[in-house]
């Protein structure tokens, strides 16, 4: 292949803007790059001096038209876009919506549900009281079918864009509703993927109907080659809810308080080097479409295994914070109890205001059962080695927690 221009919808998010700056940094043979967001960054402007053609396009992937339009004349599209929501900000219908397609009749990771026929699968694991949302014969007009990642993949097909990387989650292998632990497992190691909160089952959705768009002939006659990257729990430069952390810290007079045992392990991989599996991918899918079409991915790299809250504290202590407790300071039924309780709530206040804390019966399932990878799938397939070691990867982003602190002042 000669020049190559990219397409990246979702380019101004988390991700997404790492994936920009290592397009831009370490894919020589890029020309041109479109980045495709509903929310432009002013970061983007510093882009357009540089050799490559830079465009910004403001657009939803639920609109295919935009979606079309934006990949026309790409040779590959890096989908990082996507609504992720675990807390409740957003309906359920918005994140299927945004992260999938329209209007499905779909088996939700094992448990058959239909849209508009019955209802929606309750969207937080646990929770008897959650409100279902009835629906009739015919879709409301709110959940007329406007795809997102189908559209990308239409997109692809009636364009003639051959290459599609996908950028799915570990959440859609787990942890499943019945918490069963997932202990340095790889893409074959059998589990059983059950979900029920519309996050995970969304983006099961969408790599599904990715894979399956593996092997479509595009316009021109070409078949079109896809891979799915999982990533675990992400962090780095421009994470959320890290910030969130360092600052609910600040508030508590430098202090975490411990909820989750430090026995518990939870997977995590460094932004830049789920960035650079991402622009190996695009490079690589078409000298090994057959080898790589078609196929998941775990992002990994050599960050230590750690429970969620003590890998947060390699950033936060050097930042200040102390994480106080070598246990959980209270018991897990009284967590149970107030995740609840926090859903419970934002139930009752969804028609005042939108109350969408941390903890809540999911993200306390999510953080309290083990979900780690251990594999080479990438080394083996395209030769993925980790561009950041963990000690560059735990420096970046202690500064970038510092940097957050100093702006905050
Ligand atoms: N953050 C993590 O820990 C993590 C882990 C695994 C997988 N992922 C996946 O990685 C991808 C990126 O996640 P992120 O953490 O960067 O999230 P993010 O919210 O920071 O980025 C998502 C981007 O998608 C854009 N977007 C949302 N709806 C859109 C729409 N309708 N049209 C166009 N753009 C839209 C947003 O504006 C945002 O810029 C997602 O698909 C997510 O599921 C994230
Ligand atoms: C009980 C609290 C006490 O301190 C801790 C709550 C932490 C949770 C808010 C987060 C624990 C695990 C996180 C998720 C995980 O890292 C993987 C994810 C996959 C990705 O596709 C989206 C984000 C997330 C679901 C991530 C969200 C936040 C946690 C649930």
């Amino acid at each position: 292949m000669g020049q190559v221009a990219a397409g990246n919808p979702g380019g101004c998010g988390f991700l997404g803007e790492h994936v920009v700056r290592m397009l831009l940094q370490r894919e020589p043979r890029l020309c041109e790059l479109r980045i495709f967001d509903l929310h432009l960054g002013p970061w983007l402007d510093e882009l357009k001096t540089g050799p490559v053609r830079v465009t910004a396009i403001q657009g939803d992937v639920t609109q295919a038209h935009e979606v079309a339009a934006a990949v026309a004349g790409t040779h590959v599209v890096i989908h990082t876009a996507g609504l992720v929501d675990v807390f409740g900000k957003a309906s359920p219908e918005t994140i299927h919506e945004v992260n999938v397609q329209g209007w499905p009749s779909v088996t939700c990771c094992g448990s058959p549900w239909t849209w508009g026929r019955k209802h929606m699968p309750s969207s937080t694991f646990g929770m008897g009281r959650r409100k279902k949302l009835q629906l009739g014969h015919s879709p409301p007009p709110h959940l007329l079918p406007s795809p997102g990642t189908q559209n990308v993949i239409e997109a692809c097909v009636q364009t003639g864009t051959q290459f599609l990387v996908y950028t799915s989650s570990m959440e859609v292998v787990g942890p499943n509703v019945k918490g069963h632990p997932f202990y340095r497992g790889n893409e074959d190691t059998p589990y059983e993927a059950v979900h029920r909160h519309p996050y995970p089952c969304s983006k099961a959705l969408a790599e599904r109907l990715v894979l399956e768009a593996n092997g479509r002939k595009v316009r021109g006659g070409l078949p079109l080659v896809t891979c799915a990257l999982r990533p675990t729990g992400i962090y780095g430069e421009g994470h959320q809810i890290m910030r969130d952390f360092y600052h609910q810290g600040l508030r508590l007079g430098g202090r975490l308080f411990r909820a989750i045992p430090a026995s518990v392990e939870h997977g995590r991989v460094y932004v830049g080097n789920v960035a650079w599996m991402h622009v190996l991918v695009a490079r690589e899918l078409e000298q090994r479409a057959a080898l790589m079409g078609g196929q998941v991915y775990f992002c990994y790299d050599k960050s230590p295994y750690k429970s969620y809250e003590d890998f947060n504290m390699e950033f936060l202590r050097p930042c200040g914070l102390r994480l106080v407790g070598t246990r959980p300071l209270l018991p897990y039924w009284l967590l149970v109890f107030l995740a609840a309780l926090n859903a419970l709530l934002q139930w009752l206040l969804r028609p005042l205001l939108l109350y969408a804390p941390l903890l809540n019966p999911y993200t306390l399932a999510v953080a309290n059962t083990t979900f780690t990878v251990s594999t080479n799938k990438a080394q083996r397939h395209f030769g993925y080695e980790p561009l950041f070691s963990w000690e560059d990867s735990r420096t970046r982003t202690i500064r970038w927690v510092q940097g957050v602190e100093s702006s905050s002042q």
